[in-house]
């Protein structure tokens, strides 16, 4: 070991030629390195031996990898490179889950195979000291072994096993340790049980892009332009919530493992596990940190400073790489660039936009080109309709901000600087002291045809939070909180005459403060309400009955949508999450009541989905009916099914009163009497928030007074200040609801699972 006081010994990554050459320990090397022999070349030769032989090559090799005392430093870039190699047969015939093993082990010097040309002398200038062998630690994934008792040597796996863990499910397979599913040609993690929401969500909690926003002046038929359907629309859409269902996030134990192997593995070493000893703690004294003396032989030394394996395999694997490979080099420029954009491959402008027309971008990349606007990229935050979210920083101040990359395309510019002005006019004009919950755009520029809008960053959206909380209801209070700042912002917009036009759990951030606040982003489809040109617009699950019926809108439609968000907040799932316009409007009226016969009378789609069954030319009242599921399809030669229902009760009031009491709850009379009282008060909250019509539905500013808001004693009957009910000249609300129930066995069968909407059962 060389100390030379001169060089950088505390950078680990030094490029100083004497510590590279000083580092070998002769001692400690052993003399026959491991060949590194890919997967597929192991598993090919694994599986063309006879079984026999393999069970007992298999066994071989775990009687000498348990006998063996010394180590064997493996360069990986080495074995990589060399094809010249022998292959011991052992290793040759080991199974792959075994090799996978070893190769990671590197603790085999029996059974390594000689590199012909291999400079051993570079190898003995090491001053890296590698331990002798020790028992390794117990495999956490055969939980029967780990408390106290011997773990085995390393997992081994028959091709029997295999077998019988195939038959046992044919979509798994043991791959060492985490047991692994089986998807075509990647292999992933076995699904998370909440993400099989996600699948559903796909189709059904994307928002409208601007290509399908369909303008009343040119066409009030959203379905009969270009002869497209909802359905084919929808497939142009696009998630907003990023999905992230494709990591490897859950190891989970294998699911067979043979008794015989078992047996077979405790008898190979039988040690027992050493259990630290518990000391009484006495004074204060007894809690300093107790240094341990450097072990002999577990450090490796770079000039004269001892460093430990863990940091030369980590911040300084660099450092260790070069010293096993003179001709190893390491510059970041040739790091692999990490694509954030799916699908990645360029095919419009100059290929830098993929075939849906987003930017493709990767970790690293700078958007913007002036020097105070240089942004790196970091990571990805979300993507949706309009662009993909990108977290990133500012070159020379160093800030963290979420920028937005809108698509090149010219539909999706327009509409973003539509949103860019709103944004303006709420940030200076309505909220310069961000009081109300608008998401801050600092900035806007323009990076290769995509206009970018720089925002200040948030943390999880409302829809992540409820993924989180494995899609149960949040607490009252925490819903109470996010209403009342989502009331204020609406007050806000009401004011101004300003409708969002796409509410929605995803389009709610908190703030990350801790505090639960929030902030509304996505002004992307919002308009004033002089200029409502659309009518295709907000995300299908909390789209008004209005805009389903092709009625002017107004405000209020964020009302509504702000209904459907808390029932969701309360109930973990969607209240109504229609397949389809049709069904869409089927859930609402089954849960709410009928629609008051001058909306379906003034309705430009009303005659998609009511028959008239009545009509009184005297008193101009009409009567309707909904369409039964027989009568659409064959009208609209579509394949609606009966939808699932998700909650055991058809109304409002009950799917809320009945809705699970957490245990917490149940345990605590008080606790539980409270809720009971704060539910009733919800369930009125709601009533008036999420009214068919319109012109009755609560404004945000009476809806804040509400005794759920404001927390005062609720008596079981509220109205707003000034609340007139408008009396309609629709059929009596008894004629129509009995029309509607009759018919609601054709719409509906009732789910036994949630699985389309949710991991857990949960029917209300
Ligand atoms: N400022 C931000 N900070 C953190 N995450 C953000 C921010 N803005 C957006 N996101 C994430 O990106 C997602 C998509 O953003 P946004 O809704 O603005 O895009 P969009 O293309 O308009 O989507 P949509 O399909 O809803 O119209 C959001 O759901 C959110 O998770």
């Amino acid at each position: 070991m060389k100390a030379d006081s001169s060089s950088n010994t505390n950078d680990p990554n030094s490029d100083n030629e004497n510590d590279k050459q000083n580092m070998w320990n002769p001692i400690f090397i052993n003399q026959n390195p491991v060949r590194y022999m890919s997967q597929q070349q192991q598993q090919h030769q694994y599986q063309h031996l006879p079984q026999n032989l393999q069970h007992q090559q298999q066994q071989q090799l775990t009687q000498e990898y348990s006998n063996s005392q010394q180590m064997a430093f493996v360069n990986p870039w080495m074995a990589a490179t060399d094809d010249s190699i022998n292959y011991s047969p052992l290793y040759s015939t080991a199974p792959p889950s075994t090799l996978s093993v070893l190769q990671e082990s590197d603790e085999h010097p029996q059974k390594i195979p000689c590199f012909d040309n291999y400079n051993y002398d570079q190898r003995r200038k090491s001053s890296i000291i590698i331990p002798p062998t020790r028992e390794p630690a117990p495999n956490p994934y055969l939980q029967e072994y780990y408390n106290g008792y011997p773990a085995p040597v390393f997992q081994l796996e028959t091709n029997e096993m295999m077998n019988q863990q195939q038959q046992y499910n044919p979509n798994y397979f043991i791959c060492n340790q985490p047991l692994y599913q089986q998807s075509g040609d990647s292999t992933f993690s076995i699904a998370d049980p909440t993400m099989s929401f996600s699948n559903q969500d796909l189709t059904m909690r994307q928002s409208v892009g601007p290509e399908h926003f369909i303008s009343d002046h040119t066409n009030s038929n959203q379905y009969s332009k270009n002869g497209k359907s909802t359905q084919q629309l929808i497939s142009y859409r696009r998630l907003s919530a990023f999905p992230q269902t494709n990591g490897f996030h859950t190891l989970q134990p294998p699911m067979y493992i043979s008794s015989e192997y078992r047996k077979s593995s405790m008898s190979v070493s039988p040690k027992p596990l050493m259990i630290s000893h518990l000391k009484q703690c006495h004074s204060k004294a007894d809690l300093e940190p107790v240094m341990n003396q450097t072990p002999k032989f577990r450090r490796a030394s770079l000039n004269s400073k001892t460093i430990s394996p863990l940091i030369a395999l980590t911040k300084g694997l660099i450092t260790t790489y070069s010293l096993c490979s003179p001709s190893f080099s390491y510059k970041t420029c040739k790091n692999p660039k990490r694509v954030l954009t799916k699908p990645s491959d360029g095919k419009f402008n100059n290929g830098y936009d993929n075939i849906n027309s987003d930017y493709i971008l990767c970790v690293n990349d700078v958007l913007g080109t002036e020097q105070n606007r240089k942004y790196l990229v970091l990571d990805i935050l979300g993507q949706g309709t309009f662009g993909q979210v990108v977290k990133c920083q500012n070159i020379l101040t160093s800030e963290i901000v979420a920028i937005k990359v809108i698509k090149s395309r010219a539909e999706y510019i327009n509409q973003s600087i539509t949103e860019v002005k709103i944004l303006k006019f709420l940030n200076q004009e309505l909220d310069p002291y961000d009081k109300h919950h608008f998401l801050r755009l600092f900035d806007s520029f323009l990076h290769r045809n995509h206009l970018c809008l720089v925002f200040e960053v948030l943390g999880k959206n409302l829809y992540e939070v409820l993924k989180q909380n494995r899609f149960h209801g949040l607490t009252i209070s925490l819903i109470r909180k996010i209403s009342s700042q989502l009331l204020d912002c609406l007050c806000m917009l009401k004011d101004n005459k300003i409708v969002h036009c796409d509410l929605k759990p995803e389009n709610i951030l908190l703030t990350g403060s801790g505090k639960s606040e929030i902030k509304v982003i996505d002004f992307g489809s919002s308009c004033q309400e002089s200029r409502t040109l659309f009518s295709y617009i907000q995300s299908r699950f909390y789209r008004s009955p209005e805009v389903i019926m092709g009625i002017p809108y107004s405000t209020s439609i964020d009302m509504w949508s702000l209904g459907c968000i808390i029932a969701e907040l309360f109930l973990g799932i969607p209240i109504f999450p229609g397949s389809s316009e049709f069904n869409q409007l089927t859930r609402i009226i089954s849960c709410i009541g009928n629609p008051p016969a001058w909306m379906i009378d003034m309705g430009k789609s009303s005659d998609k989905y009511f028959i008239k069954i009545e009509s009184d030319e005297e008193t101009e009242c009409n009567k309707y009916r909904l369409k039964t599921i027989e009568e659409y399809n064959t009208e609209f030669q579509k394949k609606e099914i009966k939808s699932k229902l998700y909650f055991k009760w058809d109304n409002l009031s009950d799917i809320i009163e009945n809705y699970r009491f957490s245990k917490e709850l149940q345990k605590s009379p008080v606790a539980f009497e409270q809720e009971k009282k704060d539910r009733r008060a919800l369930e009125h909250f709601l009533s008036g928030i999420l009214s068919l019509n319109p012109l009755e539905r609560w404004t945000p500013q009476q809806a804040l007074m509400h005794p759920f808001i404001t927390q005062q004693h609720f008596s079981g009957d509220w109205y707003p200040p000034g609340f007139i009910p408008h009396v309609g000249t629709s059929p009596s609300n008894q004629d129509f609801n009995d029309t509607i129930m009759n018919n609601n066995d054709s719409h509906f069968h009732r789910s036994n699972t949630l699985q389309d909407m949710s991991p857990t059962k949960r029917l209300g």
